[in-house]
């Protein structure tokens, strides 16, 4: 009967039995799915398409925050995956917990970095034990003594930064996009600290590599996402798209041989400039090469650069709108450092206004937006008191539980003095709502290198000039995508030296 049939009816007849097949699978996934007893969108249960097509959108996480605002603290995103927006979340997933296994990270993570040679860097390394060693290892760059040491290199560059202003602000009276100048600047420092020297991005404009590589590499992490989540698919784009792969591929090539080149001649000829390079360097053991330093400078130079520029600028932002807010933070900073050479780093980090300016920049607007992912381990266990099946991937979603009306009283207001120690308002903000640098084993290694670089920015350039925002009509949520860290709209500032103060840096 069958051999009656055309070859063209047979092709037909084969499509349609694998589509009915495919979709009874489906049918048959979703409705023994042990994930649908939470609540959010049906087709989220099954499909990760709604969480693709977002992803795509690049406003993933502006979506993943209006289910929670609309379906509560707990939310199925895609088939496999739940988002949370609590304290106790932040604690459960990402937390030490007496009796309880590590949530690990997800397949998130793998295969961005030195992928060929199977190499990772502390933040993409998966395994508990490898990533326990690599924090070891890491520390000894991170302690307060080197932090104390890399003082210097980070000023050096701020110096450039403020030089920078003066020249372009103050002396050719440009209005200046600001959030560049910022970029470049962090640039620098990462550059100087885990590459050894500065990228000299803020002399030269921005001209280096690395600088776009960097920038195109976030949208690469969510292209490689949904590439996992439809191999198929992805395997179809790969053949179509396949140029504009090979150019990230070749992007992130050329990072990894540039990493790779730097740490070669930093191990061929030892130096006792007080970098991240140095520090490795006297704690290497023999498994390890230049190419586990490469890996680990190219992934610090990541992690460090967008995050601290996007505070600041946040920071800058909100405050310029506001200005009882500004000539508060003025003043801090103008009283607390009589003249600029005053201004030193342990001084900037314990100034009270500033550092509640910069928590409440990091609540609002979450330098790493996107929740962590993480694996429920064997047996499955609780977050925030629910039970999660085990291989279930988790996660705190940063920007929404900053934002969720449920954690904050007037959550789009920005209110530095929420976070004031002597809150004599009687709001019922729940501050443990909001993690920027998350906890636990893999939370953020660089918080107190990153509260020095802000603080000391802050303090030089408001100390120096004036400011006045251009684009004031620009909101940075809604005139911002997310790749992985944001991709924002533009800060536009005009700049004037300031007259408070006749210091030995007036014009
Ligand atoms: C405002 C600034 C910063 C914020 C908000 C921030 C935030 C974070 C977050 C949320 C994580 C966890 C990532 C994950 O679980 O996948 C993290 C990890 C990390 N951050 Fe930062 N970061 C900042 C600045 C820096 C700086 C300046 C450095 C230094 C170069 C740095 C180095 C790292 C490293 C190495 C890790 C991985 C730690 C580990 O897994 O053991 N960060 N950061």
């Amino acid at each position: 009967m069958l051999f009656a049939l055309s070859p063209i009816a047979l092709v037909w007849a084969g499509l349609v039995f694998f589509t009915l097949l495919t979709l009874l699978h489906k049918l048959y996934t979703a409705l023994t799915n042990p994930l649908r007893k939470f609540p959010g969108p049906w087709l989220c249960h099954y499909s990760n398409v709604p969480y693709s097509y977002w992803l795509l959108r690049r406003r993933k996480e502006f979506w993943i925050h209006s289910m929670h605002e609309k379906y509560g603290p707990v939310v199925c995103v895609a088939p496999n995956e739940i988002s949370f927006n609590t304290a106790q979340s932040w604690k459960d997933i990402y937390g030490f917990r007496h009796g309880h296994q590590t949530f690990i990270k997800s397949e998130f993570y793998d295969g961005y970095m030195f992928i060929e040679e199977g190499i990772h860097g502390i933040i993409t390394s998966r395994d508990p034990k490898e990533h326990a060693s690599m924090r070891r290892f890491m520390s000894h760059a991170f302690s307060s003594l080197a932090l104390k040491e890399q003082e210097p290199l980070v000023e050096d560059i701020i110096e450039h930064l403020v030089a920078n202003v003066r020249e372009i602000g103050v002396k050719k009276g440009e209005v200046m996009e600001f959030d560049w100048w910022l970029r470049l600047c962090m640039f620098d420092i990462m550059g100087s600290l885990a590459f050894g020297k500065s990228f000299d991005a803020l002399k030269n404009g921005g001209q280096h590599p690395s600088v776009k590589f960097i920038h195109e590499a976030t949208r690469q992490v969510g292209i490689i996402d949904i590439m996992k989540r439809f191999p198929i698919a992805g395997k179809i784009y790969a053949l179509f798209f396949a140029r504009t792969l090979l150019r990230l591929l070749e992007g992130n090539k050329k990072h990894e041989q540039f990493a790779l080149k730097i740490a070669q001649e930093r191990l061929a000829n030892p130096s006792k400039r007080p970098d991240f390079l140095t520090r490795l360097q006297e704690n290497m053991d023999e498994s390890q090469g230049a190419i586990h330093i490469a890996a680990q400078a190219a992934e610090l130079l990541q992690a460090g650069t967008d995050t601290t520029n996007i505070t600041i600028k946040t920071a800058l932002n909100y405050i310029l709108r506001d200005k009882a807010l500004y000539n508060r933070l003025k003043n801090e900073i103008r009283t607390r450092f009589p003249t600029y050479k005053s201004i030193n780093a342990q001084d900037a980090v314990s100034l009270p206004f500033l550092r509640t300016v910069i928590l409440e920049a990091m609540r609002i607007y979450a330098p790493v937006a996107p929740g962590l992912p993480r694996l429920v381990p064997r047996g499955g266990d609780t977050v925030d008191g629910i039970f999660v099946p085990e291989g279930t991937v988790v996660s705190t979603n940063a920007f929404s539980a900053n934002l969720s009306s449920r954690n904050w009283e007037d959550p789009m207001t920005f209110k530095p003095d929420r976070w004031a120690k002597d809150r004599v308002s009687k709001s019922w903000d729940i501050l443990e709502a909001a993690q920027p640098f998350s906890l636990g084993p893999r939370g953020c290694i660089g918080q107190n290198l990153a509260w020095v670089e802000m603080n000391f920015i802050i303090c030089k350039l408001m100390w120096s000039f004036d400011f006045e925002l251009v684009n004031a009509d620009m909101d940075l949520h809604r005139d911002s995508f997310i790749d992985t860290l944001w991709n924002g709209a533009p800060l536009y500032l005009r700049v004037r030296v300031q007259t408070d103060i006749n210091g030995e840096y007036g014009i």
